[in-house]
């Protein structure tokens, strides 16, 4: 689809390092309904940079990213495209915007379908999780070029989970049928990573209630392994994590010392 006054993304990248290159994909296009009326919310600002931006920056950061493909709010593309254009970002990344779709599975495969040819890894990650540090990047990165098909960061959880009966009404009591073993239990989070074929394969053919890329994977019968992920990955869904997120935001300025 569209450059952003780039370079074109075929271009080798000084400072890359060696080996497969690696392209993100962002889906962006969510309404953020559970966060409360107004903007799209990757559109949002965080301590007044959007939230997309952010994400960008969080992805950009890691040296082995190549490409940024940002998949935008359906009649959103001109609007991230200036905004793209108006932030400062790493010379050594393109980036390409296309329009969503109505889920976010069909937004990831529109991502993927703007992909030029010669990226043989591929991240998927939510622009809803901005503050992603890059060693995580990085991580899951290193586990696909070691040769895992799919990989996820992943933590452990704080809390018991029960799983119920879900009640026909909201706030309705719900029946509990299973306390799974917490122990075995991961919160998993993005980038998730992949070798591009296996992502592409799981985007053409898995269709259902999917939450995420690596269950997709799961669904051909492949293997998908977790990495450990960061607290400071956990996405902006709720009113509250746009106060979380502030404050990691202020606590890095302050440990930044300006
Ligand atoms: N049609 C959609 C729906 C979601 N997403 C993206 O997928 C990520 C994770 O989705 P979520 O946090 O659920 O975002 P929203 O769908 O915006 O949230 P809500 O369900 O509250 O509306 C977000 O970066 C979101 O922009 C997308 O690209 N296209
Ligand atoms: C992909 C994801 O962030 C992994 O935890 C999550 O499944 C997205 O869920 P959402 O309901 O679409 O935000």
């Amino acid at each position: 689809m569209s450059d952003v006054s780039r370079p074109s993304p075929t271009e080798a990248r000084p400072g890359s390092p060696a080996g497969p290159r690696t392209a993100v994909v962002i889906p962006a296009a969510g309404r953020g309904v559970r966060l409360g009326p107004g903007a799209p919310k990757a559109l949002r600002a965080l301590n007044g940079t959007p939230m997309l931006i952010h994400a960008v920056r969080a992805m950009a950061a890691s040296r082995a990213v190549s490409l940024v493909v940002v998949v935008a709010p359906p009649d959103g593309a001109a609007e991230v495209k200036s905004l793209l254009d108006a932030h400062a970002l790493p010379e050594r990344t393109d980036f390409l915007v296309v329009p969503g779709g109505e889920s976010r599975q069909e937004s990831v495969k529109l991502g993927l379908d703007a992909l030029p040819p010669d990226y043989d890894i591929v991240l998927v990650h939510d622009a809803a999780r901005p503050l992603v540090p890059v060693d995580t990047v990085d991580a899951v990165i290193e586990a696909v070029r070691d040769g895992a098909s799919a990989v996820v960061p992943a933590l452990p959880l704080a809390d018991t989970v029960k799983e119920v009966e879900p009640a026909a009404v909201t706030g309705e009591p719900e029946p509990v049928v299973a306390t799974p073993q917490r122990a075995r239990l991961r919160a998993v989070q993005t980038p998730q990573g992949f070798d591009r074929a296996t992502l592409m394969r799981a985007h053409e053919t898995v269709t259902g209630d999917v939450t995420d890329d690596a269950g997709m994977v799961e669904r051909l019968g492949l293997t998908v392994v977790a990495v450990p992920g960061h607290e400071e990955a956990f996405k902006v869904t709720r009113p509250l994590d746009l106060v979380l997120a502030e404050a990691v935001l202020a606590r890095r300025r302050l440990n930044d010392g300006f």
